[in-house]
């Protein structure tokens, strides 16, 4: 038998494994990486955080990859290019922090790498399949690395009848469910999403979808209109602007915001040149800080409108509200989703255990876990609309 296999086998018969996450948003500004040690799977998942960190892209890096990223027309070698370089970035990352932690790789069971996402294609209507692709390869960080690496975790997500995301509602359903407890995830990364969890803990009382945009229009609009800015920090430039509220209500009349829950999106859809078109279509003229405002309140509306459509009986619900990703650090945004929804209690991810910015690492560490070690596994279980199989490909690392 091929040592290897052996390996994996062993894996699966351990009492706890140490598993590193890895996660690079649509935000592009670098890799997370979360080294947790993992107890049991499911329901019964307990795990421990044992060191996270992001390691930041270089300006040239984030370039490369945005001449690739949610394009439609690319030069195709670089891509070619980038599947590979990007996984020895990663696996050098991993290195390099493995080290910093005084860990050894063979300490390591196991690597779940998300990759880059550079395209995701939902189709929600016609012949075609749904389809998304991240880069990164798995085999150029298990062999560079010495680990087994798994990767590639939202096609079989597809092959099930879902669209590839969001894929958080496992970690948020066996780490976050708790029995009386009605609560709510979001995470407000580039693309806003959410996962509503039932206190029956009831698999089919799930609800998971995105919402829109988070923070990725505000991100383009700054990069674009304020040169040697990357963002919006603390919402400096936003509280500078004026409510535009028919551009407001143009945004929120988008054809993804009438369709039907479930859904994902990207910045495929929600970038400048929608944005442009419908300001241009309308004939609005207003001021760049005015248009960060009114994108501020986009997101915050968008994802509201989501949870009181989408949630039954959302306006009288005992819930509690968990929020994760960068999107929760901007004050505004926030500011103004507690006051559109006064009845939420909004806590941060890390009153949970885990550090909010390590959360999506940490749940494809989580992915791997199930894959190695769930014993139930059908081709027809379901977590809400979501197919509940072992994601993610296995590449040994030699
Ligand atoms: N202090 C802050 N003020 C305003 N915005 C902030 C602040 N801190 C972070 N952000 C926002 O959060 C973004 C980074 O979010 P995050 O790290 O969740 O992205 P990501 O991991 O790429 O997202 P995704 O969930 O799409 O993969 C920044 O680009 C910025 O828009
Ligand atoms: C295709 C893709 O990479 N989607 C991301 C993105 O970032 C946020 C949102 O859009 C979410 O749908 C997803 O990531 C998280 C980890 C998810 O799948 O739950």
């Amino acid at each position: 038998m091929n040592p290897q296999i052996a390996q994996l086998f062993q894996i699966a018969q351990k009492p706890s494994r140490l598993i590193l996450g890895l996660m690079s948003g649509t935000s592009l500004d670098g890799l997370d990486l979360a080294l947790c040690r993992f107890t049991g799977f499911g329901l019964n998942t307990q795990v421990e955080l044992v060191q996270h960190k992001t390691i930041l892209y270089s300006e040239e890096f984030k370039q490369s990859i945005r001449e690739v990223f949610a394009k439609e027309q690319i030069h195709f070698p670089s891509l070619s290019t980038l599947n590979a370089q990007i996984g020895r970035l990663h696996a050098q990352y991993i290195l390099d922090s493995l080290q910093n932690w005084g860990i050894t790789p063979q300490e390591v069971d196991a690597i779940a790498s998300h990759g880059q996402t550079v395209m995701h294609r939902p189709i929600r209507s016609g012949n075609l399949p749904d389809s998304t692709l991240q880069i990164g390869d798995g085999d150029h960080i298990a062999h560079l690395t010495g680990i087994i690496t798994l990767s590639d975790f939202r096609q079989k997500h597809i092959a099930g009848g879902g669209e590839g995301a969001p894929l958080a509602v496992y970690g948020d359903y066996f780490l976050f469910s708790k029995k009386g407890a009605n609560r709510i995830l979001l995470n407000i990364g580039g693309i806003g999403n959410f996962t509503f969890l039932s206190g029956s803990q009831d698999p089919k009382d799930i609800l998971v979808t995105d919402t829109g945009p988070g923070n990725t229009l505000l991100d383009a609009f700054v990069r674009q209109h304020f040169p040697g800015f990357h963002y919006d920090k603390d919402a400096r430039l936003a509280r500078q602007g004026i409510l535009h509220i028919p551009l407001l209500d143009s945004l929120l009349n988008l054809p993804f915001f009438q369709e039907a829950f479930p859904k994902s999106t990207g910045p495929e859809y929600f970038n400048l040149a929608l944005l442009n078109q419908v300001i241009q279509e309308n004939g609005y003229s207003l001021t760049p800080v005015d248009t960060l405002r009114t994108l501020t309140e986009l997101t915050a509306q968008s994802i509201s409108k989501a949870m009181q459509s989408y949630i039954p009986n959302f306006h009288s619900l005992e819930c509690q509200l968990i929020v994760s990703g960068g999107g929760s650090k901007n004050p505004l945004l926030m500011e103004r989703f507690t006051k559109i929804n006064p009845n939420m209690k909004v806590s941060e991810s890390d009153q949970l255990g885990i550090a909010s910015e390590a959360k999506e690492a940490v749940l494809f560490a989580l992915l791997a876990n199930e894959t190695l070690m769930d014993d139930q596994v059908t081709s027809n279980r379901r977590l809400g609309d979501s197919p509940w199989l072992s994601l993610g490909k296995i590449s040994l690392p030699n």
